[in-house]
């Protein structure tokens, strides 16, 4: 498999940025963008289910093999809502409505019952009908705020309080959250996965 490039089955800047910067020079990740605007519809019933299903149209669309993220927050208090629905949370009103949304969801809920986890799975596809997609997962525990705080990357992360840095997501520096998050975990799976460095 030619690994130096890859299609990026992904309409999310935030996440482009975030993979390209975890694989570095080794591998250049092209966006789907490039080729098409149009976003496959996510039917799947499970994130692993929707990377396939977005892995596979961008490999079909670009003729590249295709690296899909399907992504999302479960928080334990809303039986792991919005999981992976957590884009389309306010109905595709984007971020801001998505993260007022759960700010009310969880009005008057305290500290310890806000746990929550982002969960990233990663699939990767040679072509459009390979039969034996990789996929990786990485979990990353922590809680929902009471308000946002922060500026850096993207979605829930000035929701979500990481315990281990006692910040919220997007407080951290971006090579910070990059060492850490669910989407680390799961690349660094995919490295091992690929054998790269
Ligand atoms: O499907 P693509 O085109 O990749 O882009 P998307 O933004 O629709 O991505 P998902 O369908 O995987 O939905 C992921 C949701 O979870 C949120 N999310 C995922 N990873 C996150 C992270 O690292 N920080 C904050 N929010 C995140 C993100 O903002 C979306 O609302
Ligand atoms: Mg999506």
């Amino acid at each position: 498999m030619n690994l130096t490039q890859l299609v990026l089955a992904s309409h999310n800047a935030g996440k482009l940025k975030e993979l390209q910067a975890m694989l570095g020079e080794a591998v250049q990740l092209r966006s789907i963008g490039e080729f098409s605007q149009v976003e496959p519809e996510e039917t799947g019933l499970s994130f692993v289910e929707n990377a396939i299903l977005k892995a596979r149209n961008a490999a079909r669309i670009s003729g590249l093999p295709a690296l899909a993220d399907d992504s999302g927050l479960a928080v334990d208090f809303l039986g792991g809502a919005p999981g992976i629905y957590s884009a389309r949370y306010a109905d595709g009103k984007g971020d801001a409505a998505n993260n007022a949304k759960l700010l009310d969801a969880l009005k008057d809920v305290p500290d310890a019952m806000r746990g929550a986890q982002f969960v990233c799975v990663l699939a990767l596809v040679r072509h459009a009908d390979d039969p034996l997609p990789i996929l990786c997962e990485g979990l990353w525990h922590g809680r929902i705020l009471h308000a946002a705080s922060g500026e850096h990357g993207f979605g829930y992360d000035p929701l979500f309080w990481v315990p281990e840095r006692n910040v919220s997501s997007a407080e951290l520096s971006p090579a910070d959250k990059n060492r850490i998050s669910h989407r680390a975990r799961a690349m660094d799976l995919l490295r091992q996965r690929l054998s790269l460095k």
